[in-house]
Parts: C-alpha cells; structure tokens; sequence
C-alpha cells in the first residue's frame, strides 16, 4: 500500500511538471523568488491579447548596444513612437533618450522587468542584452548569468505574458565540428564559447518553450554586424566596424585577426529589417523558429582591398588576438540561409562593395575625399 501511495504521488508529481505534455495548455509562471509553476493557459490574468491590426507594444532590453537603437528607429517608424521602448542599464545619451521612451532594466531582476511588462502592456518583447564572444571570454561567470539566467527571466514572462519574443543568435552558436563553408540551420552545434554556448542553450529553451506552452518564440542567427553610428560590444567580429573609424581618423588599421579569416557578416540595415520582417511573418511561414541570415562573407584582407578602392593610403597591419582568432577559426566561414529566403522571403540588400561605400560615405569620406590623406 506504502508503495503504491509513493507511486501515486510521483505520478502526480510528473503530471504537474514542466517535462509533462499531456493535458491542457499550460504556461509556465513564476511568482518573486520562487521556481516556475504551471498554470492553466485560460487563467484570467492571462488575457493579453494581441490583434494583428493593432500596432503592438514593444520592449527591447540591452537597447543601448551596437542595434538597439537602431532598431528602436526602425520600429518606431512603423509602430508609432510611443509604442516602442528601449531599455537597459546603462544612461542613455540625451538624443537617444529624447527620441522616445527609455526605462531602466536589468533582466536579473525578474520582478522589475515583469513589472514594465505588465506596466506598459507590452506585447512584443525584443531581447538584446547579452555579453557577447570576447568579453564573454573575459567575464565567463557575467556572461553566464546574463546571457543563461536573464534568459531565463525572459522566457517565463514571455510566456507568461503571452508575448511574441524575438531573440537574436549567432553564427557564434556553431563551433569547430559544424559544417563551416556553408553552414546550414541544422547540423551539429557544439560551440566552445560561453556566448555559443548560452545562444545554442537560447535556441533550444525558446523552442521548447514555442512546442510545449505555446510561446510565439522567433530566433535570427545574426552573422557578424556593421555599423556606422553605433560601436560593437565586445565581439569577434568588431575588427570589420574598426577598420572604417581607424582608416577615417589615422589612416591606418591594426587588424586583430589574420588577414584569411573568413567570417560572415551584414550591414546593420539589413539585420534590422530581417528582425522586422521576422516578427511580423505570418506564423503559418516559419517551418522552423531559428534562422541563419546571411548577407555576404569576407576576410580582413577583402575588406581592406575594398576599402583601399576608396582610400589608397590606408595601411593594414596584422597583430592578432589569440582569443579572437581561436574564436573566429571555429564559426562559419559561410552562412546557408536559404530557408529564411525560401520561408519569409529573406534577401539582403548590401554586398560588400555597398557596404564599403556606404560606410565610408556615412563617416564623413568616400573615394573624393582619399586624395586628401
Ligand atoms: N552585433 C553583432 O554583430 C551581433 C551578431 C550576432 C548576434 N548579436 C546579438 O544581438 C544582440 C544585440 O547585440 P549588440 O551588438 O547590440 O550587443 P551589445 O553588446 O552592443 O549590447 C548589449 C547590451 O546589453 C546590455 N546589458 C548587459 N547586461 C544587462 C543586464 N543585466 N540587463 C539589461 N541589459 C544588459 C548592455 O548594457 C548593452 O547595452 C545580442 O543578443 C547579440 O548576441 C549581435
Ligand atoms: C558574431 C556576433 O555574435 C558578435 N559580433 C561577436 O563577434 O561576438
């Protein structure tokens, strides 16, 4: 009888626990302090609703790093002002923070962040913090609890919530035993980075998340991305934003990768326009929830060639940084993204000449201007 009660009770056990699939829908709430509980998804405070005719209600967290703020733009554009709101724990700048709203977030802090959620009725939730390859390298214990356990504060209000959560992986998600020229969305993911780890670790938590509570969970692997007016955070691919500051202010660049490093990579306009036309891709479109986007691939020493086409003088010199390269001689070379194309309608717009120009043009030079140095 005493064992046939033990029974009884781990079986209930097992249905009331999130690895159960059977019964009704459920979502996974998590009050202050406490572990995630299971709640019927008609419960009544779960009555957020998004109709697809009205705009939605956007957070973006980690919105002060190199694309937050641009796509805070984008969106803005789109939605109205007002209903887009950029986050973070860092001050803003008076522009960004005159340029529509700002909160304060630390995506540690559950309560606080489930609070702006409920707060501003927010129904699309854009999650950018995350340390990323090199100083996650340098911060292993910081980039686990921001980019693992914030995550994880992420999903559950998400769901929660009822939110439709984007959240941006990379080509750092694959490593040395990936296909590296081209890679495809499914093959073997075992990066040897804290950040590959923590997105591979993203991808599958928001698809469990997606199968089994329902949660409109979206992923773009990112490749590397350039930008003129905003500055990289810390990553392996920093050196192709770099290069235009360094040839516009001194003329010169000290690469820290070797000059045959392949590595894929987008102009920021592209990557923010993927992000919006992912979020807003009918649900009956996506075969899958993780995709790779590409737009081109290159090595330090295309790049400089392109840009010497502009600027003859620049000189390149190579010292590099045994992290970095260790880093970016385990990521793909190439990106097959021909699912996002084939399911949404992915297409890039800049290749590499483009993307020379437009940088050079947007810092304050171009090839008029190269006789000058
Ligand atoms: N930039 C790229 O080349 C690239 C490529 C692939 C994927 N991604 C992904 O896109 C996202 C945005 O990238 P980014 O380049 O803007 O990153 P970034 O490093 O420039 O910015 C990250 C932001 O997160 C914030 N942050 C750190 N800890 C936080 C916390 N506890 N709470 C709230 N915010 C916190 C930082 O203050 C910073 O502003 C990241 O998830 C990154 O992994 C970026
Ligand atoms: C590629 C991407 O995830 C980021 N720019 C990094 O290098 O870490």
């Amino acid at each position: 009888m005493a064992v046939l009660k033990t029974l009884a009770r781990a079986a209930k056990q097992v249905l009331q626990s999130p690895g159960c699939g059977c019964g009704s829908s459920i979502v996974p709430v998590r009050f202050i302090g406490a572990s995630p509980r299971q709640v019927a998804s008609d419960a009544s405070f779960h009555s957020v609703s998004f109709s697809e005719t009205d705009h939605p209600r956007v957070l973006i967290t980690g919105g002060l790093g190199q694309l937050g703020v641009g796509l805070a733009k984008l969106l803005r554009k789109r939605f109205g002002k007002n209903n887009v709101i950029l986050s973070d724990i860092r001050k803003p700048a008076d522009n960004v923070f005159y340029s529509g709203p700002f909160i304060y977030s630390d995506i540690l802090d559950y309560k606080n962040l489930r609070e702006i959620v409920v707060n501003n009725r927010i129904t699309w939730l854009i999650h950018y913090s995350a340390l990323l390859s090199a100083v996650g390298e340098a911060n292993v214990r910081l980039a686990r609890s921001v980019n693992i356990t914030g995550l994880h504060n992420i999903l559950d209000i998400a769901a929660e919530h009822g939110l439709r959560l984007f959240v941006p992986s990379t080509i750092g998600a694959f490593g040395p035993d990936s296909p590296r020229n081209p890679t495809p969305d499914l093959c073997i993911q075992r990066p040897r980075t804290i950040y590959g780890v923590s997105k591979v670790h993203a991808e599958l938590m928001g698809e469990y998340y997606h199968y089994r509570y329902g949660l409109d969970f979206r992923c773009l692997r990112y490749p590397g991305i350039i930008s003129a007016d905003s500055q990289p955070g810390g990553g392996t691919t920093d050196y192709a934003v770099q290069i235009f500051h360094d040839a516009i202010k001194t003329g010169k660049f000290e690469c820290n990768l070797k000059p045959d490093t392949r590595l894929p990579m987008m102009y920021i306009d592209d990557c923010l326009r993927a992000t919006l036309e992912i979020l807003e891709a009918p649900a009956d479109n996506l075969s899958m929830r993780t995709y790779n986007i590409n737009a081109m691939s290159f090595t330090p020493e295309e790049l400089a060639q392109e840009v010497h086409k502009h600027m003859p003088e620049l000189h390149v010199t190579y010292s590099l940084d045994a992290v970095r390269q260790g880093i970016a001689d385990s990521w793909p070379m190439n990106f097959d993204d021909s699912n996002a194309r084939n399911d949404w309608g992915w297409k890039h717009e800049y290749d590499l000449p483009e993307l020379v120009t437009t940088m050079l043009n947007f810092l304050g030079t171009d090839s008029r201007l190269a006789s000058t140095y």
